[in-house]
């Protein structure tokens, strides 16, 4: 069932008395409790595209349907309700909480937002989200600011799926974590989605990560998707020179034949 049908988005920036074209016709589908690993060179737009999404910079033109729902259309109320249906994890997105929020009050605020629970229920409920990406139920106490890198993702990810979304955007979820860290909380995503049939839009710049959890991986060069098709594909046999490079530049990716080639 597609659950998310993306049609020729643009987006340009004006930026120093110059005109930067970030999205470019952008076309994608995505199916319920699928992953869709969005891959290309930096600057290429895929932040553009996760913000555009998410309802955080407005598309010059194109449609979005979203639960069969035109997505872009939706403002105000509507799409403050509507909103918990697709959350977002970005790199950092604590960080731009006020630091003196309590972990349990960022997980507690969806529920509450978007009346997940009864009020009565809702610490229970943050108890048994932080328990489901491998955190203590006394964390609901500490300050976000008393957290590593890896337990503040994993609480970002605790927030996300507190309201119950058909749809988590992921950019640069796991970058910033060790690579340790890195596949514990790609375990993590990808156990909640069999378990809930949350589809991901996964953005990196590192196709390992996507080769790890992505059902097809689609580039994007200079704001167009220049490729896309099922993860093994794409990855054992890169079509665009975007894709090449890509994979050219992840060592373990490289076929032995490749390698003796080098
Ligand atoms: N707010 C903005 N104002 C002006 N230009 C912008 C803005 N945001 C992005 N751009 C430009 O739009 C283009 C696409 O940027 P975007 O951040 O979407 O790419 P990206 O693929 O996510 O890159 P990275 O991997 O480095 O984050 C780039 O040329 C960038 O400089």
């Amino acid at each position: 069932m597609t659950l998310l049908d993306v049609k020729n988005l643009d987006k340009r920036y004006a930026s120093g008395g110059r005109t930067v074209t970030a999205l470019d016709g952008v076309s994608l589908t995505l199916s319920a409790g699928e992953t869709l690993g969005l891959a290309g060179a930096s600057g290429s737009g895929k932040s553009t595209l996760a913000r555009v999404l998410t309802r955080l910079v407005p598309a010059d033109a194109g449609t979005v349907r979203f639960g069969g729902e035109d997505w872009l259309a939706l403002s105000g109320g509507e799409l403050r309700r509507r909103r918990s249906r697709m959350q977002m994890v970005f790199q950092d997105v604590l960080g731009a909480f006020n630091p003196r929020a309590t972990v349990g009050s960022v997980i507690e605020d969806p529920l509450r937002i978007h009346d997940i629970v009864p009020k009565a229920e809702r610490g229970r409920e943050v108890a048994a989200l932080l328990d489901r990406v491998g955190l203590p139920a006394a964390y609901a106490a500490r300050s976000i600011r008393d957290v590593s890198g890896g337990q503040r993702q994993r609480i970002a990810i605790a927030r996300a799926i507190a309201s119950r979304p058909a749809m988590i955007v992921l950019d640069e979820a796991v970058s910033a974590l060790d690579v340790s860290l890195r596949e514990k909380v790609l375990e993590l995503l990808v156990a909640l989605q069999e378990e809930r049939g949350i589809a991901y839009l996964f953005v990196s710049h590192d196709l390992a990560v996507l080769a790890a959890v992505s059902h097809r991986i689609a580039i994007m060069d200079a704001g167009r998707i220049v490729e896309s098709g099922p993860a093994v594909e794409v990855i054992g046999n890169p079509q665009s020179s975007a894709a090449r490079a890509l994979v050219g530049a992840v060592p373990r990716l490289i076929g032995q034949e490749d390698r003796n080639a080098v």
